[in-house]
């Protein structure tokens, strides 16, 4: 089951030598963290990136174990912004010239780049930035400009104390006129002594939720005061500015200019099942330790993931992991192989593309963000402390429902491709992840045949209710459009809707990847026939919490629906012996969890016993404050005390 989720012996064992490595290093150590104060943090990640940079040369990582490294380490900062996306964004829009001079000094990190896109008063608007980008023909640069407050970049993350260049988007003005948001390289730092160059104004835009986690990054504001740059450092494979100030578009289409977030929103999505993974390890291997009610006769009290209700809640999340890291694996060929077309210049699959990387980043995101709280309250109070490992990683994770995309506006990006590919119909088959969208005589009008519990352990017969749902909610918002003169005017005013047809057409895609995987990817029979439980979980979990639409559809009978639950308990029946060892299938290490609760010899009480013993208050018995503020409360003699 470890080498099925690492999806090959090769890829395991990369993963678990680079777990080892990291828990094995007393630098990397994080128990103590969530006791610094900010400045401290900060410092700390410095020394820690400073340091895998040093393993990543000295010891001679590849990428795959580079990236691997950085996951383990576990601390948001800088690199993740320069590798995931300044030097994507120099590979996917640079020219070949711009790619030769810029990447090998980003590779080298000779310079630290950031993405600075968003700014205080825009983000999820990409057209409405406000920031300047004039070409001055008589210098053959570019003045790069912040006009207003509002056009203040403002997130980039790394930006604030640490990159010396960044990716900045701009609105390009060539002789007054107005030619589009595109992609220019700034320098903001020196690069001998890391000052901000003139014309900038460079700082941190503050604390963030949580308290140990998202601080480790430096996100921040930046301002021009009219910053000068050479013409050639405009990202110029799509759009090209001559020295006489001539724009000129190339036959690379504009979309291209947003592919930075394709390539992200990707690695988003596969890394949903990390979080999702980690929390359900902590959440399964503490409810088999804790026990509560149940003793008879004196014998020991019900493990509380005995109780229907506890699995109901946590055996749908750990098959939530699975399924998302197999969409994640499936999703990532999706990207190779669109990535080696736009090198050749095929576009044809960019759209589909953009539209899975929306959707999945959408939906995977909600679902882990959403899962981790329910882990947390899986575990009781304790799940409250941080020594449980939850708080902090929800506070980590749940600004990806933000990032990259703000989910409701991914789910509309997901919807104008839906919308499209149903207008075309008549003339051009829908294909990939659409193409069920071709076969919607039989999805409108053939209903479930189901009719005993047992008739939903059947691929085919789940797979075509997920079709027929997401095909009837979509057409049905198709033809409430068509009622609209103004398409536009209509989306806006459908745009719930849209927004639930589009998860219903991802909720098909993260069914259909499960389906696929078990059909043809996954050695051994056990493995296969116990991942095909989880597949059936995830499917009927999803049936069943989205019911209303399946009946709303007429594709299925309340009786249908019920049975569907049926199945869904005697599942969970299914789930509950191989609990541990599917969490422990992530192979996830302690060092990695960093959670009293999900520890892997179950020790928890000791142990948490023990950390409490480590906060700072217990230091001493009469700590700073009581004698000051607490003694004269007690020793004060005033009238209304004896009230
Ligand atoms: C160790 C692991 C590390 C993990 C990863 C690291 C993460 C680090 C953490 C945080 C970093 C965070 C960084 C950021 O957040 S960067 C900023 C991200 N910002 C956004 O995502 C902004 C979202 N907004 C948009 O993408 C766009 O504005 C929009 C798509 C919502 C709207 O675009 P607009 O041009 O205004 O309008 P249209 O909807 O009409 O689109 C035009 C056209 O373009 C197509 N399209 C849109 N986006 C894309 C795309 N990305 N790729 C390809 N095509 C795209 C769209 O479909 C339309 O096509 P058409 O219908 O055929 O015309
Ligand atoms: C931790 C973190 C790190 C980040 N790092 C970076 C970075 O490195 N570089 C960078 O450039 N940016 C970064 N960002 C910024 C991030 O990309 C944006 O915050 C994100 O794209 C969302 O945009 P917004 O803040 O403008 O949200 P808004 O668009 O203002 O969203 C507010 C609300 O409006 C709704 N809404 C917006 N538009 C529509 C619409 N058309 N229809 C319906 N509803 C709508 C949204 O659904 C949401 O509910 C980061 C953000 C965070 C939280």
């Amino acid at each position: 089951m470890k080498v099925a989720w690492a999806g090959s012996r090769e890829a395991f064992q990369v993963s678990d030598r680079m777990a080892k490595l990291v828990a094995n290093d007393p630098v990397f150590e994080k128990f103590s963290k969530p006791m610094l104060g900010r400045k401290e943090l900060f410092k700390n990640t410095l020394r820690k990136a400073a340091y895998a940079w040093k393993l990543i040369n000295d010891l001679r990582l590849t990428e795959e174990e580079a990236k691997w490294l950085r996951h383990y380490i576990d601390e948001p900062n800088y690199t993740d912004l320069h590798w995931e996306m300044f030097v994507p964004a120099i590979e996917g829009q640079g020219t070949k010239e711009q790619k030769k001079k810029w990447l090998p000094l980003a590779q080298t990190m000779q310079i630290i780049g950031t993405y600075a896109q968003t700014e205080l008063g825009h983000g999820s608007n990409v057209q409405g930035l406000e920031t300047t980008a004039t070409f001055d023909r008589q210098t053959d640069e570019f003045v790069m400009h912040s006009p207003t407050l509002t056009s203040s970049k403002w997130w980039p993350g790394g930006m604030a104390k640490v990159a010396t260049h960044a990716i900045v988007y701009a609105r390009l003005i060539i002789d007054g006129l107005f030619h589009g948001v595109h992609g220019f390289i700034v320098q903001l730092r020196s690069l001998e002594d890391h000052s901000p160059l003139p014309g900038l104004t460079l700082g941190d835009i503050g604390m963030k939720f949580g308290h140990g986690t998202y601080n480790t990054m430096d996100n921040g504001v930046l301002r021009f005061d009219h910053v000068r740059i050479p013409r050639n450092q405009m990202l110029m494979r799509v759009s090209q500015v001559t020295k006489e100030g001539k724009y000129a578009q190339s036959d690379v289409p504009r979309q291209l200019l947003y592919g930075t977030m394709v390539s992200v929103r990707q690695t988003i999505v596969a890394d949903a099942s990390k979080a999702l993974s980690r929390a359900v390890c902590i959440a399964t291997r503490y409810s088999v330790v804790r026990r509560q009610f149940g003793s008879r006769n004196g014998g020991p009290e019900t493990q509380v993931i005995d109780y229907k209700t506890q699995q109901s809640r946590l055996f749908p999340l750990l098959a939530s992991a699975y399924a998302f890291r197999f969409v994640g694996e499936w999703l990532k060929s999706l990207y190779i192989d669109v990535k080696q077309r736009l090198e050749a210049n095929d576009f044809s699959t960019l759209p589909e593309t953009h539209a899975c990387t929306a959707g999945l980043k959408a939906l995977t995101t909600a679902a882990t963000a959403d899962g981790i709280e329910e882990c947390r309250k899986l575990c009781g109070g304790h799940g409250y402390l941080i020594s449980s490992g939850l708080p902090e990683l929800f506070a980590f994770y749940v600004p990806a429902c933000s990032y990259e995309g703000e989910n409701v506006v991914m789910m509309l990006q997901v919807a104008r491709f839906l919308v499209k590919t149903v207008s075309n119909l008549g003339y051009k088959q829908p294909v990939g992840t659409a193409a069920y969208l071709g076969r919607v005589t039989p999805l409108l009008q053939n209903n479930c045949a189901v009719q005993t519990a047992e008739d939903w352990l059947n691929p085919d017969a789940i797979l075509e209710a997920f079709e027929a749902r997401a095909a009837r909610m979509v057409i049905g918002c198709g033809e409430r459009l068509a009622m609209f003169e103004n398409p536009e005017e209509g989306f806006a005013e459908l745009s719930i809707d849209l927004v639930e047809a589009s998860l219903a057409h991802c909720q098909l895609i993260t069914v259909s990847v499960f389906i696929q995987k078990l059909n043809h990817e996954i050695p051994g029979n056990g493995v296969k026939r116990s991942l095909e439980v989880l597949c059936y979980v995830y499917a009927l979990f999803l049936l069943h919490k989205h019911q209303g639409d399946f009946l709303a559809t007429g594709y299925l009978t309340p009786k249908q629906a019920s049975l569907a639950n049926e199945q869904l308990r005697t599942l969970y029946s299914k789930v509950r012996p191989n609990a541990i060892a599917f969490v422990d299938s992530f192979n996830h290490m302690d060092h990695y969890l960093c959670s009293v609760l999900g520890r892997y010899d179950g020790n928890v009480y000791p142990k948490l016993y023990e950390a409490a013993w480590k906060d700072p208050l217990n230091d001493s018995d009469i700590v700073d404050g009581i004698q000051q503020y607490v003694q004269p409360i007690l020793k004060q003699k005033l009238h209304y005390a004896k009230l």
